[in-house]
């Protein structure tokens, strides 16, 4: 199935609304963002935006810090770069990161939370340099991007997901695929 993007009226005021929901999946590095989002892609219809891949892709950042081994973002050119597709809705956006995009973006917020032990195991199998590692566990251990959430969003939309097995993401799929069709039935009843 590919995504889709509409709106319920033709005017794109600030009025309208959303036929197909826009999702932020967001989390701690390792915390199974891209692998929940790809399981409910073809499901729920929706497109799948990553954000890192973008700002790679597209040059939307002020450079490599090589302490950190990531890139420094362009928040207003990423901002600029996504508007169009997210105004559309119909998307899942994941980052690991979420005070930069507009709050009027998304229908909901899914931060995803992992037992410290586990995500290092995760980040250490993933090459990480120890720097790297220790800064990501401490955004875990301080729910960093709880936080960023809880204070960017309305709390009504923004959900925690507890993401260590698999039975963890098989259930939190299943959470979002009935969430995004409720989501299309109330819109498509008015
Ligand atoms: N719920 C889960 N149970 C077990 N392993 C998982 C789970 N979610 C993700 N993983 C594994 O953890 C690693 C990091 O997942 P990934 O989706 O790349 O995280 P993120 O996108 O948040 O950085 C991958 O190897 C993935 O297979």
């Amino acid at each position: 199935m590919s995504c889709i993007s509409e709106y319920s009226d033709s005017e794109q005021d600030a009025s309208f609304e959303r036929i197909n929901p826009n999702i932020l999946i967001t989390g701690t590095p390792g915390t199974g963002k891209s692998t929940l989002s790809e399981l409910v892609l073809e499901s729920t219809g929706l497109c799948y935006i990553n954000v890192n891949e973008l700002v790679k892709e597209k040059g939307l950042h002020e450079g490599f810090d090589q302490e950190f081994q990531s890139y420094i973002l362009d928040d207003d050119k990423v901002v600029d770069e996504l508007e169009d597709a997210v105004s559309n809705g119909g998307n899942i956006v994941d980052y690991h990161s979420c005070d930069l995009f507009p709050e009027r973006w998304f229908d909901l917020v899914l931060v995803l939370r992992t037992d410290i032990t586990i995500l290092y195991d995760r980040l250490e199998k993933r090459g990480y340099p120890q720097k790297k590692i220790t800064e990501n566990i401490d955004c875990e251990i301080f729910q960093v991007i709880l936080e960023e959430a809880r204070e960017s969003y309305s709390s009504e939309i923004v959900i925690e997901l507890q993401n260590n097995t698999i039975q963890d993401m098989e259930s939190n799929a299943s959470r979002i695929e009935q969430w995004v069709y409720n989501f299309k039935a109330q819109k498509n009843q008015h």
